[in-house]
């Protein structure tokens, strides 16, 4: 008997982009109608349930994230519904997917550079709703590798980025699409979001795989980049709603354990 479709495992392979180990980006990983759905949801909780920051709001589901683990509370069942083919179609999850953080990005708004805590495995999983983005991965300066004439018997760790022969890369998020990042991506390189209604496709490693985006942009005169002769940068003018799945593997099950 055929897998079902809920069953169909994806060969990553496939789906792998750019040189930096490893982004997988899969475009249409759910369908037009799973999206309307889950933003039903999305936009239906109490406002309670949005948390807002400087720059953004966010809901967060699964539980509190410790340090040392996670509180868990039980997720909805349509979240459970994507985290479970999250988990089916990848098979790069050892358990359950438990914890999701589900953030609201206005055209200007945007996420610092930061790697995520140290209580995940090392895999995240992000559905993107709505609007396209761009998604920037940079590595750690902490992690820098140094030249054998720099390093002093103390140095260990250098704080600058001149000279890193690991580059820069940048992925385009299509609505309805996956990425997943993990190895060095995760381990070696900070992600973030620039909080700006113009995002630089320069860097993009993933563009031939959206053939749907579509440049319709006008850009103010007063700049001259050559990023615009080439229409190398893309302007944000709608809401994006994001889906970050992670793991917890330490769970706690009751207060009085931590
Ligand atoms: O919205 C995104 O694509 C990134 C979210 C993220 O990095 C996070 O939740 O830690
Ligand atoms: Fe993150």
């Amino acid at each position: 008997m055929e897998a079902s479709e809920e069953e169909k495992q994806l060969d990553l392979d496939e789906f792998v982009v750019g040189s930096l180990p490893t982004l997988i980006y899969v475009p249409n990983f759910i369908s037009d109608s799973e999206q309307t759905d889950l933003l039903h949801h999305i936009y239906q909780v109490p406002a309670s349930r949005w948390k807002s920051l400087k720059n953004r709001r966010l809901q967060n589901w699964g539980g509190v994230v410790h340090e040392k683990g996670l509180l868990p509370q039980e997720l909805p069942p349509w979240l459970r519904k994507i985290t479970h083919k999250i988990c089916q179609q990848t098979g790069l999850f050892p358990s359950a997917i438990n914890h999701v953080l589900i953030n609201e990005y206005l055209p200007d708004q945007g996420m610092m550079p930061h790697q995520d805590g140290p209580a995940y495995f090392p895999v995240v999983a992000i559905i993107s709703l709505m609007s396209p983005l761009v998604i920037d991965f940079t590595p750690h300066p902490r992690l820098r590798k140094l030249n054998p004439d720099e390093t002093t018997t103390e140095e260990s760790e250098v704080i600058c980025e001149k000279n890193d022969d690991r580059k820069d890369c940048s992925l385009l998020l299509m609505p309805c699409s996956l990425i997943i990042f993990k190895d060095e991506a995760y381990s070696d390189y900070l992600h973030g979001i620039q909080d700006s209604q113009l995002h630089s496709l320069r860097k993009v490693v993933n563009i031939t795989r959206c053939p749907e985006f579509k440049q319709t942009n006008t850009f103010p005169e007063k700049m001259e980049s050559s990023d615009i002769e080439q229409s190398n940068v893309y302007r944000r003018t709608n809401t994006r709603i994001s889906l970050t799945c992670r793991l917890v593997l330490k769970v706690h099950k009751n207060l009085f354990k931590f």
